[in-house]
This record gives C-alpha cells, structure tokens and sequence, in this order.
C-alpha cells in the first residue's frame, strides 16, 4: 500500500475482497485494440472521447441494473462510446471476468479492465485491452506496469493526486486516469482533476474519471485537459432501472457539438449548457 491516508470503510472491503480472490490459470497474452487510435477515431468523428462503464452496481449507487452487460455495452457503443469499461470486481459492483470476456467479444472498441489489481498473477484472469493499476494500491507500480505491458495490456494507471501523479510517470505510465472520486469518503469533486491534469506531460493520455454526469462537466472537464473521459453512473443511471443507455452516452459524446446540444436540449427539456 503506497499511503496511510485514511480509506472509507467500502474501499477497506473492497480491497479484502480483493485480497482474497485467486488469480488465473496460466499467463494471459493479449492482442489489444489500440486506445490511443480509438480516441483518435472519436475526435476524426467529433465525438468526445467516452470510456463508458459497464457498471451493475457500486457502493454509491442508488440501485442495480441487471440488464445483460453484453446489452448495455452494445448500447453505450451506439451511443459514441470510444471503449468500454468494464467492472469485473464481484462482491461490491456486480461485475465478473465472464461478463467482460463477452463485452469483448461483442464490440469492436478498446475494453477495460476496471478491477482492483494488487499483485501481477491478479492480471491473468480475464484478457481486456486496458488494465487499471490504482497508484494507492500496490507497492511496487513500475514492476506491475511492466508486467501488464508483457501481458500485451495497456495499463491505465489511476491517481487521486499530484504525489501520486509523479509516482505514475517514475513507473513509466502513458495513459493515467485521475480519478475525481476521493477514497476517504468517495465524494466526488472535478476540482481534483482540474488540480492534478496541469501537471501532466503533454504526451500522456490523460482521463478524467468518476463524477462526470452532464455534458457541461465533460466540457469542463476537455478545457482542463481530458484527453478523454471515463463515466459510469451517469450512463448507468442507477436509480432508474430502465434508461436509455444509449441516449445517456450520446448526450455525453456530443457534449461538444454545439448544434446537437441545443437538439438535446430541447427534447429533454434541460435548461443546462
Ligand atoms: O463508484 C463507486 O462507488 C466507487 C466506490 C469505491 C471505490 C471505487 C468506486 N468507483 C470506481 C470508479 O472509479 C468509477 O466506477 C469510475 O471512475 C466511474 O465513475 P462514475 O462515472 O462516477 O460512476
């Protein structure tokens, strides 16, 4: 564990839980799907750069869906998504190996695996394109990106602050994600990415994630310098157990196309810009 900054009670499970599973069978050894030209893609299209999440549940969300995840990732790909996210944690988001593997299968977009990874044999349960490193929580980052990369991953390297941002670039990661959701009392605040992304060298990947819910976020979030944007429970929409996954990420993915914000606007209603 890299801090003894204090950790809510559900990260304290979660990471138990996440102690106690098993790794894979064998080594895995992956073809990924380039991140880096799906984000290209998006933008040659005028999409914003979506990495929507295939999330059932979390410790924060106001239900479950139970809506196949094959389904939604069909429809969050509808939407403009440019990779998907997938939750593959069992115990406290609803998530599983299996689900991702069909995910994968099903779409033609970069998938990520969306975990909390420790040690390297925890790599070797599923194949996705991305894995997630939280910087928080393993002690040695730079053999573990190593290790993710010999995988044929491209490993998403998560932080919540500055210290932990030079951390990421000592271990040599190219796509970081600063995560906005803070792990003491998961609130949610985009000021943290606003803090960290100045920081950052021009030539990393930079995602913004957690707490982006409107498009007036996703363009806050694009003028402090997310390259793309990692969202779930605004996609999701958990407490209403039937929304249009599809819609929800378009509104995100067009956030910057002024024309089609006024359209959404308009059918929705929204006085939001
Ligand atoms: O989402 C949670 O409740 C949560 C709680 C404790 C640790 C991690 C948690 N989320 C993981 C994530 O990073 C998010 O799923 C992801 O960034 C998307 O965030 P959001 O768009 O706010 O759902």
């Amino acid at each position: 564990m890299n801090s003894d900054t204090e950790l809510a009670p559900a990260v304290e499970s979660i990471l138990e839980a996440a102690r106690e599973r098993s790794g894979g069978e064998g080594v895995v050894d992956v073809d990924a799907r380039s991140l880096s030209d799906a984000l290209a893609d998006a933008e040659a299209e005028g999409r914003v750069p979506v990495i929507a999440e295939v999330k059932p549940t979390s410790p924060t969300a106001a239900g479950t869906r139970a809506d196949d995840p094959v389904e939604l990732a069909r429809a969050m790909v509808d939407g403009g998504a440019a990779a998907i996210s997938v939750l593959t944690e069992p115990t406290h988001f609803g998530g599983s190996p299996e689900a991702l593997s069909r995910i994968r299968a099903a779409v033609d977009v970069p998938v990520l695996r969306k975990d909390f990874v420790l040690e390297e044999a925890g790599m070797d349960v599923v194949e996705a394109d991305l894995l997630l490193l939280i910087v928080r929580f393993v002690d040695d980052l730079e053999a573990l990106v190593t290790a993710a990369r010999e995988r044929g991953f491209q490993p998403l390297v998560e932080v919540h602050d500055r210290a932990e941002l030079e951390t990421a670039l000592e271990a040599g990661a190219e796509i970081i994600g600063v995560n906005n959701r803070d792990l003491a009392r998961l609130e949610v605040d985009l000021e943290t990415f606003e803090s960290v992304a100045p920081e950052a060298p021009d030539d990393v990947t930079l995602i913004a994630e957690s707490g982006v819910s409107s498009p007036a976020d996703v363009r806050r979030m694009r003028e402090a310098g997310a390259d793309a944007l990692l969202v779930g429970s605004a996609i999701m929409d958990h407490g209403a157990g039937d929304s249009d996954v599809t819609a929800n990420t378009r509104r995100l993915t067009r956030a910057e196309s002024s024309t089609t914000t006024e359209t959404t606007r308009a059918h929705d209603g929204e006085t939001q810009t």
